[in-house]
C-alpha cells in the first residue's frame, strides 16, 4: 500500500439535462497529501468527491490517479486503489461487521473466490486499529449510528487503498471517536480527500483546502491561504474571525450572522 498522486484537469460535472454543477476544477495534490474539501450547503462537494472516486464521469476534463485516466482504467483497478465512506450507509444490515468488512477485500480477489488467509489477516488487523475487535460478530444492523460509521472506515481501510475518499467522517461520531478519527487520517499512509463542515477541524487536519461555492472553486492552498476571513465571510455568508488559540497555535474561527 502507497499513497497516490491526484489531478483534476479541468474537470466538471453537469447533472444529465440539466445545469453544470461543477465547473472545471483543476489542481494537483501530491501523494500524502490530505485535502479538506469545504464550502457551504450545496456548494458541490459531494459532487467533488463522486468524480473522485469514479462515480461520476466529467462532463469535461479528466481526474487522474498516479497522473493516468480513472475512466480508462478498468472498474476494478480502480477499486484497488480508491475506497470511499459516505454518508449513505449499506443496507445490508443482516450481514456482521466481520463480512461488512470483509468486503472491502472483494477487489483484492477476482470474483467468487473465497477469502484467504492474508483476507482474513487485513480484516482482523483494521479490525484491531478501529477498536471494533468486540464487534466482530455483530449485526451490522444492531450498531448505533457512530459505531456503523466506524464499520464503514474499516472497511475503506481493508481496502488497501491508496487514496482514500471520506465524506463527512466525523458525522454520529462523538468526541473522542471523533478524535480517534481524525489521528487515523493523520497517521494513514495514503492520500485523503475528505470533505467537512467544520472550518477548525479542516485548519487542523488537512494539509490543503478546495473551497468550494455555487459550483465553483474559490480557493486551493493551504489552510492558511484559503480560509482567510473575507474568503470564508463571503463563502458562506456570514461575519467569519479567525482566532490563534494558544499555546497550540490552532485556527478557531467564531462567526456571526451579517444582518
Ligand atoms: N443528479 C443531480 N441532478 C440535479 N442536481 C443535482 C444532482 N446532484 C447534485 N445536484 C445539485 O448540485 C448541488 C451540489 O450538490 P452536492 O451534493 O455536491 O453539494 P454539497 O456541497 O455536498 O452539499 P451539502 O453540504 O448540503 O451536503 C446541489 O444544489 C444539488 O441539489
Amino acid at each position: 500500500m502507497s499513497a497516490a498522486s491526484l489531478t483534476l484537469a479541468g474537470a466538471s460535472w453537469r447533472a444529465p439535462r440539466g445545469p453544470v454543477i461543477l465547473q472545471p476544477v483543476t489542481l494537483n495534490l501530491p501523494a500524502g497529501r490530505v485535502l479538506g474539501v469545504v464550502g457551504p450547503n450545496g456548494a458541490g462537494k459531494s459532487t467533488f468527491l463522486r468524480l473522485v472516486y469514479r462515480y461520476l464521469k466529467p462532463a469535461n476534463g479528466a481526474v487522474l490517479i498516479d497522473g493516468e485516466d480513472i475512466w480508462t482504467m478498468r472498474a476494478r483497478d480502480v477499486a484497488l486503489k480508491v475506497a470511499a465512506v459516505l454518508q449513505e450507509q449499506p443496507t445490508d444490515f443482516a450481514l456482521t461487521v466481520r463480512e461488512i468488512v470483509d468486503l472491502g477485500r472483494l477487489p483484492h480477489r477476482g470474483g467468487l473466490v473465497r477469502s484467504d488467509a492474508r483476507d482474513a489477516a487485513v480484516v482482523s488487523a483494521v479490525l484491531d486499529r478501529l477498536d471494533l475487535h468486540g464487534f466482530a460478530g455483530r449485526r451490522f444492523g444492531s450498531l448505533s449510528g457512530g459505531e456503523r460509521q466506524r464499520v464503514m472506515v474499516t472497511r475503506a481501510l481493508a481496502q488497501e487503498p491508496s487514496l482514500l475518499v471520506l465524506d463527512e467522517p466525523t458525522n454520529h461520531l462523538d468526541i473522542r471517536h471523533q478524535l480517534e478519527v481524525i489521528r487515523l487520517i493523520r497517521n494513514l499512509d495514503m492520500t485523503i480527500i475528505t470533505s467537512l463542515h467544520d472550518l477548525n477541524l479542516a485548519a487542523a487536519v488537512c494539509d490543503d483546502i478546495l473551497l468550494l461555492q455555487q459550483g465553483q472553486a474559490m480557493g486551493f492552498g493551504t489552510p492558511d491561504e484559503v480560509l482567510a476571513d473575507d474568503t470564508v465571510s463571503r463563502a458562506f455568508g456570514v461575519l467569519a474571525r479567525r482566532e490563534r488559540l494558544t499555546p497550540s497555535e490552532n485556527s478557531h474561527f467564531t462567526y456571526q450572522l451579517n444582518i
